[in-house]
């Protein structure tokens, strides 16, 4: 069912929900009714970005329980955000509808915490079902996440189905992926396999719309393979957020598993500055619903589109730090013992940093602060692990050969492959091939044609990523620490050094001209009493540097 509604300044928001009965869709499309406080603008800048890092280590899970954001840096203002935090009643309001439960929460769910207030029967509005009758206090009902060794059932179910006693926890060790038994069959199965058997679906009946009870859409931003994207706003947070929700129907298909793969995928990885940040999941109606940080430059394939619209290119510059960053990104996930299998321009995200937003948490080598665009890996729907793969092939123009020989000895490289050739996409290469001759040309290692001239280092490293042996090319964590690659940030760190020494040496001699011009006027000479240059240097050198530069030095002109 579609809705259109206007509301307040002219927001129009479209729903297209066909679970939700007409009563509560109008009560869930009505800003004003989800709280009386706040205007709502259709502008871009009108909500803050998601945020992009959470120094403090917190969880999305902890995070989701949040009421304001006072872990946030990005917390909206008054002047940013009208209206937002939210005033208490309506968030009162918001909190006592439940919502229902992402695998995470089931699982505290499971065992509350002492002092923690358990939900009667009653209270719950969703039901996960898995078949039919499910038992919500059965802790076997919560699905392996086969890309963490770690997992739930792991810690609690000894291999003969019984539940470990607290000595048995602890000797646990992790198993390597897809060796693991399940807990409750007597013959050894792989993990993958059984995975296959019993999926927990999660299902709700009869229940509130999670989607339209904690966010407002504001447009669609995407559609793919998987399903559509949209654009929301968090009504609790303010926050603004990418929410992909997977095509119907969901069960049993081979979507859902491609939506499960791409939530135990985020779980594990979002917490990297290079990788899309996941913030929760839940199904809805059968659709699996992903919600994820929302990057507000959109994908380097939508660059590029647009790009091309105004006939201009993506300078060797830039394509460096296309390349940096993402190789930092899958360095990451590689480290992991995971692989994408689907890098492609579509799939790397792009975050306009916020002028005035300093924090940064990269580690030095990894250091990302100089750029003003971050690229960000997402799309995690085809993630698996590089050893015991269960490889669903990504997109056949950036695939690598070895991969549609079936051999994957070499996962880590494949994505290396792709990242080669979205390069050469960004610079400007025409369409990549599906298939024929042109598709193999390109994979005994000749660059696509690109109509720019790039330097031959450069040039030359892009061969060697889509270098026919995978062994040749080289792994993401030499390609993060490549000085091809490296120059462009040294540079640029460089460059901002010597202007901020610029910035300085302005500064000091603006003062010496005031500070003349006062003794000029008083018909007396205070250049005496003034600190001598290199005190200067040497007092205000630490806060001198930035744009604050007047305000950091601090001296008076004694008997001025
Ligand atoms: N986090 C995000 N921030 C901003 N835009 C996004 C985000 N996630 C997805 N999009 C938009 O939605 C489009 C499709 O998203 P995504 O790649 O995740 O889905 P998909 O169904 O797997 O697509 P495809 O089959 O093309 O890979 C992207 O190309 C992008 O334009
Ligand atoms: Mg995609």
């Amino acid at each position: 069912m579609m809705f259109a509604t206007a509301c307040g300044s002219g927001l129009v928001q479209r729903l297209d929900f066909s679970c939700v009965d007409d009563d509560n869709a109008e009560d869930f499309q009505s800003p004003q009714k989800c709280n009386s406080q706040q205007t709502w603008r259709t502008s871009n800048n009108t909500y803050p970005i998601t945020p992009q890092r959470n120094e403090r280590g917190h969880s999305p899970a902890l995070e989701d329980t949040l009421e304001l954001s006072p872990y946030s840096d990005y917390s909206p203002t008054q002047e940013e955000c009208p209206g937002s935090p939210l005033h208490y009643n309506a968030m009162k309001k918001l909190k006592l509808c439940d919502t229902p439960y992402t695998p995470k929460s089931l699982l505290y769910k499971t065992f509350p915490s002492p002092g923690t207030r358990v939900p009667c029967r009653g209270q719950r509005l969703l039901r996960f079902a898995a078949g039919t009758g499910a038992d919500f206090d059965d802790p076997a009902l919560v699905n392996i996440n086969p890309f963490t060794p770690d997992t739930y059932r792991q810690m609690q179910f000894l291999p003969n189905g019984k539940r470990k006693d607290r000595e048995d926890s602890c000797r646990s060790e992790p198993a390597k992926y897809g060796e693991r038994e399940h807990p409750g069959l007597q013959s050894k199965v792989k993990l993958f396999d059984w995975l296959e058997n019993m999926r927990f679906v999660l299902r709700e009946t009869n229940m509130v719309s999670r989607y339209k009870t904690e966010f407002l859409e504001i447009e669609k931003i995407g559609a793919g393979e998987f399903g559509s994207v949209y654009k929301c706003v968090k009504r609790l947070d303010g926050c603004l957020y990418a929410i992909k929700r997977s095509k119907k129907p969901l069960a049993g298909s081979t979507d859902e598993q491609l939506a499960l793969k791409e939530v135990y995928a985020h779980a594990v990885l979002g917490h990297h500055p290079h990788v899309v940040r996941y913030y929760s999941a839940w199904a809805e109606d059968d659709h699996m619903i992903i919600q994820n940080e929302y990057c507000n430059g959109g994908s380097l394939q939508d660059l590029l589109t647009q790009n091309k619209k105004r006939g201009i290119l993506i300078l060797e510059q830039e394509l460096k730090e296309i390349l940096l960053q993402v190789s930092m990104g899958l360095k990451y996930i590689h480290s992991t013992g995971l692989v994408h299998m689907d890098i492609k321009p579509s799939n790397i995200f792009i975050c306009r940093k916020i002028v005035g937003n300093e924090e940064d948490e990269s580690d030095g080598e990894d250091d990302t602060s100089t750029a003003s665009l971050l690229y960000k890996i997402g799309d995690l729907g085809h993630v698996t692990a590089a050893t015991n793969p269960q490889v669903e092939e990504g997109d056949s123009r950036f695939l690598a050969n070895e991969i549609l020989q079936e051999d994957y000895s070499h996962l880590p490289k494949a994505d290396i492959f792709a990242l080669g050739l979205t390069i050469a996409v960004a610079a400007g290469a025409g369409p990549l091939p599906c298939n024929d001759e042109n598709w193999h040309h390109i994979r005994r290692g000749s660059i696509p044609e690109i109509p720019q001239q790039l330097s031959s280092a450069f040039h030359d490293l892009l061969k060697v990523l889509i270098h026919p042996d995978p062994i040749v090319r080289p792994p993401a964590a030499a390609l993060a620490k490549n000085p091809v690659l490296r120059r462009s940030v040294g540079k640029a760190a460089q460059l901002q050094k010597q202007l901020n020494v610029e910035k300085f040496k302005t500064a000091m001699l603006e003062r010496e001209l005031k500070a003349a011009k006062l003794a000029h006027n008083s018909g007396k000479d205070v250049c005496s009493d003034l600190p001598s240059k290199q005190d200067l240097i040497c007092s205000g050198r630490k806060r001198l540097v930035g744009g604050k530069n007047s305000r950091s030095l601090s001296f008076t002109c004694g008997g001025c």
